[in-house]
C-alpha cells in the first residue's frame, strides 16, 4: 500500500460511538493487516480514573504542567498491543461504565485533547496503525487512507455492552447502560472539541444488523479496495 500519513506510515481509522464495536475490529483488523493497533479511548480513560474529573477545574498553566508529567507507551507484547500510562499497563480497570462517563467529561477540555492527540500522532509516526476513537479520521489521522465510521442503533450497541459487562461479571442494568449511551453519544457529538462525527470521505458502516465476522469483512473489503487502487 501507498506510503501515507506521519513519516509515511500506513494508518487506518476507526471512529464511532460508544459500544459500536470499535476495539474488537480494530484489534483483529490490525492483527489480519499485521500493523499495530491503538485504543485511544483507553488513553481518556485513563487520564480520567488518574487525574479524575477536578481536570476541568484546573487552569490552563496547571493543566499543561500537569501533561509534562504524563507519558504514554504503545508496546507489543506477543501479539497484543498494550499501553502504558506513566509507565504502568493500562488494565481492564479501565472498562467500567464509570470511566467512560468520566473520560468523556475530560474529553471535552480542548487542552486535554491536544495533549493526547499529540501522543497519538507521535504513535502513529513510529509504526502504521489501526487507530480507533472519535476522531482519528477527522483531526488525529485525517490523511489516512482508510477512514471507517462505525454506528448502530443505541439500542443494539446498549446490548452489546451490557452482554460484554454483564460476561465480565459486572453488576449492570440494561437500561442504565442505554442511558448511560445515551448520555455520552449526546455529550461526544455536540461537544465543541472535536465532535464525533465522520470525516467526509469516512465509508460508514452500520453494523445494526451485522455480527463481527460481517463487519470484519466489511473493513477488509474496503482496504482491499484501497489497495487495488494503489497498484
Ligand atoms: N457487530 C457486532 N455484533 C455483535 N456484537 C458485537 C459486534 N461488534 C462488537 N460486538 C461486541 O460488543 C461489545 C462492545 O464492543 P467494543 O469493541 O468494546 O465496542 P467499542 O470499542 O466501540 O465501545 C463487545 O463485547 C464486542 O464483542
Ligand atoms: N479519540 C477519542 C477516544 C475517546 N474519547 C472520549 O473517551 C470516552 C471513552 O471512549 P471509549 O472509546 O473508551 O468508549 P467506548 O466507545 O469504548 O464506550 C468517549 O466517550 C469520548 O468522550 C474521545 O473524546 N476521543
Amino acid at each position: 500500500m501507498r506510503e501515507f500519513a506521519g513519516k509515511g506510515n500506513f494508518i487506518v481509522t476507526i471512529d464511532g460511538p460508544a459500544g459500536v464495536g470499535k476495539s474488537t475490529l480494530a484489534k483483529r483488523l490490525a492483527k489480519h493487516l499485521g500493523i499495530a493497533y491503538l485504543d485511544t479511548g483507553a488513553m481518556y480513560r485513563s487520564l480520567a480514573l488518574h487525574a479524575g474529573a477536578g481536570v476541568a477545574d484546573l487552569s490552563d498553566a496547571e493543566m499543561r504542567e500537569m501533561f509534562t508529567a504524563y507519558s504514554y507507551a504503545l508496546k507489543k507484547e506477543d501479539d497484543q498491543y498494550a499501553l502504558y500510562f506513566n509507565g504502568k499497563k493500562i488494565g481492564e480497570e479501565i472498562r467500567t461504565e464509570k470511566a467512560g462517563r468520566l473520560a468523556s467529561v475530560v474529553a471535552k477540555i480542548p487542552e486535554v485533547r491536544k495533549a493526547l492527540q499529540k501522543f497519538q500522532r507521535e504513535i502513529g509516526e513510529e509504526t502504521a496503525l489501526v487507530a480507533e476513537g472519535r476522531d482519528m479520521g477527522t483531526v488525529v489521522f485525517p490523511y489516512a487512507p482508510v477512514k471507517f465510521f462505525l454506528d448502530a442503533r443505541p439500542e443494539v450497541r446498549a446490548k452489546r455492552r451490557y452482554d460484554e459487562l454483564t460476561g465480565k461479571g459486572q453488576q449492570e442494568k440494561y437500561e442504565d447502560i442505554l442511558q448511560n449511551i445515551i448520555a455520552r453519544d449526546e455529550q461526544d457529538r455536540n461537544r465543541a472539541a472535536d465532535p464525533l462525527a465522520p470525516h467526509e470521505n469516512a465509508i460508514i458502516v452500520d453494523t445494526s444488523e451485522l455480527d463481527i465476522e460481517g463487519v470484519f469483512q466489511e473493513l477488509v473489503r474496503h482496504c482491499q479496495i484501497v489497495a487495488a487502487g494503489d497498484k
